[in-house]
């Protein structure tokens, strides 16, 4: 088996804590005379990843996570205070805005230098230069000094000339927030076509529809931490989840907060009950669960709704952005569904239905409204849901329950 391209091991970050000047001359002090300063402040640690050629990595992580960090330790802008990262072929990088260009030169003139020093010049530069300046796609500007330019421009021209190169691995920084929609979709593209050609991508972003898009698997980093690392879908949701969680109001804060909501639960009721009384059903029958949501701007919500046991570990969760189907519209600001679970599959216990709305791309979620369900049965069966099953080792007419 191949090398990875990137292995990091033990990976971490440190900075002197500098608070004031005074601190700064301790600092100095302490490393002229004792060869160490003790008096630091981490912000990466212990980060072991492995990237494989062709794999779309997502990092993932709140402000001041360290992703940014783990991206400039790859790419060799910063050195490692602890532990190692080996980077096994040619990459290209969009970190810092602009980071790269010459402010005073044109457009033109910064592709030229920019693709130089990869290694493109000459016949070959002037033949794919056309390309590139119909990548950036920012018309007149491409003659006016760089320094004249909009971030959303410095970035379009940073992408372009790195989509001209293809490196083996591309590492780019939350690129996709500063260009307009079209831009996006450009380089979301572009970004599909350069991993179905076999590229590897390491991305940063908020957006987890874009690292769900591109991504295979996603690094989640909290407080200079890998919080969880796998597949995507698993780290996205588990990070949204823990953002849901942070974010959830307390019950008697909620109302307050509703309304300046872009999308908020309105009612729920369960077997058309809109009570905080738990429901009371016995196995196999059947739960009819419907919802109201407010939409401030009137944009149609997906409709998430979820069934979890008392204790919360999760049991089921679907939306009407999943299944295709299109919420019914009550008024401009005002949205119902009703999602029906025939036969319910619920072993007997203490759940909650809950209901969240999501916005149209079916990413975020806004609010909770939470509705109890206690199961009743007569049943050994252990666990939460009654899987189909049959036995298939053993003659019937024996003692089974
Ligand atoms: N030169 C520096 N000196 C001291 N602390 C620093 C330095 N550079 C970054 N930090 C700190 O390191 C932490 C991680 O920063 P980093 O930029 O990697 O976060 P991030 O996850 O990329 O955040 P964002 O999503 O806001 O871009 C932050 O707390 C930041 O303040």
């Amino acid at each position: 088996m191949s090398a990875p391209l990137i292995e990091a091991r033990g990976l971490g970050k440190s900075y002197p804590k500098v608070h004031r000047s005074s601190d700064r001359l301790r600092a100095l002090g302490r490393l002229l005379f004792s060869g160490v300063d003790n008096d630091r402040i981490s912000v990466l640690r212990d980060v072991n990843l492995e990237v494989c050629r062709g794999e779309s990595l997502g990092l993932i992580g709140e402000n001041g996570a360290g992703k940014s960090t783990l991206l400039k330790l790859i790419t060799g802008v910063l050195t490692p205070s602890t532990g190692s990262v080996n980077v096994n072929g040619e990459f290209g990088a969009l970190l810092e805005l602009g980071a790269g260009f010459h402010p005073e030169y044109s457009g033109r003139d910064n592709i030229a230098m920019s693709a130089a020093l990869h290694g493109l010049e000459g016949a070959e530069l002037r033949r794919r230069l056309p390309e590139i300046i119909a990548f950036a796609d920012i018309g007149r500007y491409i003659d006016e000094p760089v320094k004249h330019y909009s971030s959303g421009m410095v970035v379009r021209l940073g992408f372009a000339v790195i989509a001209a190169l293809k490196p083996d691995l591309l590492i780019t920084d939350e690129v996709l927030a500063v260009g307009d929609e079209s831009f996006q979709k450009k380089c979301v593209q572009w970004m599909k076509d350069y991993l179905a050609g076999g590229g590897t991508l390491i991305l940063v972003s908020h957006s987890m529809y874009h690292v769900q898009k591109l991504c295979r698997h996603a690094c989640w980093l909290r407080e200079g931490e890998v919080a969880m690392a796998g597949d995507v879908f698993d780290v996205t949701q588990a990070y949204l989840a823990y953002h849901e969680r942070k974010s959830a109001p307390q019950p008697n804060q909620r109302e307050a907060t509703r309304g300046n909501l872009e999308f908020s639960v309105l009612d729920v009721a369960l077997n058309d009950v809109d009570s905080e009384t738990p429901l009371l059903l016995d196995s196999g029958e059947t739960l009819k669960v419907r919802a109201r949501i407010r939409s401030r701007d009137g944009r149609v919500p997906s409709f998430a709704i979820g069934v979890v046991r008392a204790d919360g570990t999760p049991v089921y969760g679907v939306s009407t952005d999943m299944d295709g189907c299109v919420p019914q519209r009550l008024g401009e600001n005002e949205y119902a569904c009703e999602l029906e679970f025939a036969d319910l599959a619920l072993l007997p216990g203490a759940y909650s239905v809950r209901v969240h709305p999501m916005d149209p791309e079916g990413v975020r979620l806004f609010d909770t409204l939470e509705r109890g369900v206690v199961v009743r049965g007569a049943t050994r069966e252990f666990g939460m849901v009654r899987l189909a099953h049959r036995w298939t080792h053993a003659r019937s007419g024996g003692n089974a329950s």
